[in-house]
C-alpha cells in the first residue's frame, strides 16, 4: 500500500527583493519593472521533498539557511517564488513570529478571530474554548486587550489556539524554545500526544538532540540548499559535521554530503554477535570485551591540530571491556597526538543512546581553565572516570578536544560514535525507561482497623 502524502513540495524557492535604502522600493512601484532598485537573494533554492502522514520530520540547518522561510512556506504566510507545494490537511503552526492577535481586541476576540482563520466554525470554538484559556494560563486577562499583555502571555494564547485546534499537521519552529520551562514541556506533551495519535510533524530546530529524539527523518538545509535528507540521526551527525568543519573545508564537506544523495534507512549501527549476547546471559556478574561491539556509523571531524585516538574502556583493575556492568565504576581513556602548539586545551566526552539522545557527558576543566600550553608533537592520555546507571542496551560515546584559535573556542578534533558499549541484561532490575536514579520502591497496605 502506498504511504499517503501530507506534505509535497517541488522545487520550491524563494527570492527576497533586497532594497539598499527604504525610497528604492517606492522608485521601484513607480518604475514598474523598466529598471531593478534591488538585488535578488534567494533564501530557498530548489527544495523538494514529501513528508508523509504520520511522520515527524525536522528541519535542520545553521544560521540563515532558510528553515523558517520554508516553514513560512508551508505554513501559507509566506509565497514561494517558485515551484509547488501541496499540504493535505488542516494545519496548525507554532511559529516565531508574532501571534497574529489583533493588540486592540480581547484574548477572547482573538481565540474566535484566530479560530476562525482556522477554519472552525463558532459553535466548534465555543467547545474549545475553555481548553485553550486554560492551556494558555492567562486567567481574568482574557477579557482584557492582547496589547496589555506580557510578550510571555501573547506567546502563551497563540500557541495554546494551535495546540489546541483539531489538525492533521503541526508545524513546529524554535519558537518552543521561548517562554518558560513549565510552558515548553506542556507543548511537548502535547506534540508527543498529537505524534501519538498519527498526526504528521514539521519540527524546525539547531538542537540535533530535539531533532532526533522528536524526528523519524531530517532535512538539512545550508544556504537555501537542501543538502540531504534521510533518517534523523545520521543527518544531525552530518550537520553537526559541517557546524564544526573550518572555513576552508566547508565547500568541500557540502560537495560530500550533496553527493551521499538519500541515506538509507539504517535500523541498527552496530554488529554485535549473538553468540556473544547469549554468553553475557549467562555470566552476569563479570564485565567483558566483545571485539565485534564496534560502532559503524563513527564520523570524524577534519582535525585541527589535534587528533584523538585508541579509545577504550576498561574497569578500574585496567581489564578492557565493552559490556559493563550497570552501576560499576570504569575508565573511559583515549589518547590525543597535538600537531600544534596548542593553548587553554580541553577535553570532553559524552554518552548518547543508540538514537542519538544525549544522556550525559563532561569537560575536563570549565571554559578559560584548560591545560595552559601543549607544544606541538605532544601526546596526552585522557581519562574519565564513569559509573553507567543505565538500563540494558547499547551506547555510543563521542570524545572531544577543544583549544584556542584566535579569539574563539574551536573543535580541534572531534569523533561522534568513537565507542559503543553495552549495558548486561539483569533479570531482578525494577527500573524503567533508560537511567537508573536507584529508586527503592516502598508499598504498605495503610488499611487501618476501623477506618474506611
Ligand atoms: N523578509 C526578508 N527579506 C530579506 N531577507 C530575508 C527575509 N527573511 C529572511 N531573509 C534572509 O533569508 C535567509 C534565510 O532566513 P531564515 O530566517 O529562513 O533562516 P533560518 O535558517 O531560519 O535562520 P535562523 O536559524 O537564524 O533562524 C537569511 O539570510 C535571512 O536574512
Amino acid at each position: 500500500m502506498s504511504k499517503e502524502i501530507s506534505i509535497s513540495v517541488v522545487n520550491v524557492s524563494k527570492c527576497f527583493e533586497i532594497y539598499k535604502q527604504p525610497q528604492d522600493r517606492l522608485k521601484q512601484s513607480l518604475m514598474r519593472g523598466h529598471k531593478n532598485y534591488y538585488k535578488e537573494f534567494w533564501a530557498v533554492k530548489d527544495v523538494s521533498f514529501d513528508i508523509f502522514k504520520g511522520e515527524t520530520v525536522g528541519i535542520i540547518g545553521r544560521n540563515g539557511s532558510g528553515k523558517s522561510t520554508l516553514l513560512q512556506m508551508i505554513a501559507g504566510t509566506l509565497n514561494a517564488s517558485e515551484g509547488n507545494i501541496t499540504v493535505n490537511g488542516r494545519v496548525a503552526a507554532l511559529l516565531e513570529l508574532g501571534s497574529g492577535f489583533n493588540p486592540e481586541f480581547t484574548g477572547r476576540e482573538n481565540i474566535y478571530m484566530n479560530g476562525s482563520i482556522l477554519g472552525l466554525s463558532i459553535s466548534q470554538i465555543d467547545e474549545l474554548f475553555l481548553e485553550i484559556v486554560q492551556f494558555a494560563e492567562i486567567g481574568e486577562f482574557i477579557d482584557r486587550p492582547v496589547k496589555t499583555y506580557s510578550s510571555g502571555m501573547a506567546l502563551r494564547l497563540a500557541f495554546a489556539v494551535q495546540v489546541v485546534v483539531p489538525k492533521e499537521i503541526l508545524i513546529v519552529d524554535e519558537a518552543l524554545a521561548v517562554g518558560d520551562e513549565l510552558f515548553q514541556r506542556k507543548c511537548f506533551l502535547k506534540i508527543e500526544e498529537f505524534k501519538k495519535q498519527g498526526g504528521t510533524i514539521l519540527f524546525v530546530s539547531h538542537s540535533g538532540a530535539a531533532i532526533v529524539e522528536l524526528c523519524d527523518r531530517a532535512i538539512l538545509l545550508d544556504s537555501g540548499e537542501q543538502l540531504i535528507i534521510g533518517p534523523s540521526k545520521r543527518v544531525v551527525n552530518l550537520y553537526q559535521k559541517l557546524v564544526f568543519a573550518p572555513a576552508d573545508k566547508i565547500q568541500e564537506l557540502k560537495e560530500e554530503i550533496r553527493s551521499t544523495k538519500q541515506l538509507p534507512e539504517v535500523k541498527t549501527t552496530l554488529a554485535i554477535s549473538d553468540n556473544f549476547i547469549e554468553d553475557s546471559r549467562t555470566n552476569k556478574s563479570e564485565s567483558m570485551y566483545d571485539p565485534n561491539l564496534i560502532p559503524k556509523d563513527s564520523v570524524h571531524y577534519e582535525p585541527r591540530g589535534a587528533e584523538l585516538y585508541d579509545p577504550e574502556i576498561t574497569t578500574m583493575a585496567g581489564k578492557r571491556v565493552n559490556i559493563l556492568i550497570a552501576g560499576q565504576k570504569y575508565v573511559y581513556r583515549y589518547y590525543v597526538k597535538f600537531s600544534r602548539i596548542s593553548t587553554n586545551v580541553r577535553f570532553a566526552m559524552l554518552i548518547k543512546t543508540a538514537s542519538g539522545l544525549e544522556l550525559g557527558g563532561a569537560q575536563s576543566a570549565s571554559f578559560g581553565g584548560g591545560v595552559p600550553f601543549i607544544d606541538n608533537n605532544e601526546r596526552y592520555k585522557v581519562e574519565f572516570t564513569f559509573v553507567p546507571r543505565l538500563t540494558t542496551g547499547v551506547y555510543f560515546l563521542n570524545a572531544g578536544v577543544l583549544g584556542i584559535d584566535g579569539d574563539s573556542e574551536i573543535y580541534m578534533d572531534r569523533k561522534v560514535d568513537f565507542l559503543a558499549f553495552k549495558i548486561m541484561p539483569s533479570e531482578d532490575a525494577l527500573m524503567t525507561a533508560i537511567v537508573d536514579f536507584e529508586i527503592s520502591p516502598e508499598c504498605t497496605s495503610i488499611v487501618d482497623k476501623g477506618v474506611n
